[in-house]
């Protein structure tokens, strides 16, 4: 099997490619893969299908010819990446003939994404319109609580501002979220600094994964949240810094969200025969 590593802002992924859908990614493969130290190492892991597919999205195969199959480190699935999706946009122009000089539509499990390749290298994600909850919810880390705005975008996230990034501690154990039921399919948690008008930094705590350098959905999140607090006066262009980098967030008009960032390709690895059957086979990553 062979796979390319890569990330955007330091969100680290496996591309598997898989362009007629004939790989089957159980979670414990997936997470031998994004261990990083029995593994290759990852935040999570993107199969690149036709959506043709996959019975799931086939439906969207009329709309995008890729579909973004993304799953967190854990192995369990997710709507979107934002960061991720940045970096198949890389792989499908480097390695499935895609012409960055096209608009190119990914299929996700949030729907389709527009993705286009901008002048300076960099790409830039339709992220559709954030729904907010209309209640406010509370995180709490070991190192203090919070009251905090909770929104989809596609994935569920939930936004605590901070006076400093470091005040949420260091996030080894997954952030309490209340009410319990506010997110029934588990929630990513940003930390977010004010740094000056459509400026901020975060931390993120990712859902199936941990604390991880960048989330770009969570960027996408953070800065609508700080809009929004922000009121009429509130800038349509943020700047966005994670642990890993930079990214841009911008509000059209209509609601709609963009995101703006790097993605970059490490490496292309075969993976060994012997490991993967032991993957496979649960022996565990150290086998
Ligand atoms: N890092 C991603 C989000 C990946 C999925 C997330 N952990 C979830 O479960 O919702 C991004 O860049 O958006």
């Amino acid at each position: 099997m062979r796979v390319i590593k890569g990330h955007g802002t330091e969100n680290d992924f496996v591309v598997v490619p898989d362009p007629d859908g004939e790989l089957d990614l159980p979670p414990r493969l997936v997470a031998a893969l994004c261990d990083r130290r029995a593994g290759l190492g990852g935040d999570g892991v993107i199969r690149a299908v036709r959506t043709a597919k996959v019975a799931e999205v086939a439906h969207l195969a009329g709309e995008a010819e890729w579909f973004m199959d993304y799953r967190n480190a854990d192995g369990s699935v997710a709507e979107m990446c934002g960061n991720g999706v940045r970096v198949l946009a890389r792989y499908l122009a480097a390695f499935a003939h895609v012409d960055p000089a096209d608009p190119l539509p990914v299929a996700t499990r949030g729907g389709v994404r527009q993705v286009r390749f901008e002048p300076d290298g960099q790409i830039t994600v339709g992220m559709g319109r954030p729904e907010l909850l209309a209640a406010p919810v509370r995180v709490t880390t070991e190192a203090g609580s919070w009251d905090a705005v909770g929104l989809h975008i596609p994935n569920p996230h939930a936004v605590a501002f901070v006076d400093d990034v470091t005040a949420a501690g260091e996030l080894l154990a997954v952030p309490a979220v209340e009410p319990p039921g506010a997110f029934p399919q588990g929630v990513n948690v940003e930390f977010v600094e004010r740094r000056g008008p459509g400026a901020i930094a975060l931390r993120v705590h990712e859902r199936g994964v941990g604390e991880t350098r960048s989330c770009g959905t969570g960027v996408a999140a953070a800065a609508v949240v700080a809009a929004r607090a922000a009121g009429e006066a509130a800038p349509a262009r943020w700047t966005v810094d994670v642990p890993g980098g930079r990214l841009a967030v911008t509000l059209l008009a209509d609601g709609e969200v963009e995101l703006t960032g790097p993605a970059v390709l490490v490496a292309t690895a075969e993976v060994e025969e012997a490991w993967l059957t032991a993957a496979l086979a649960g022996a565990g990553p150290a086998a």
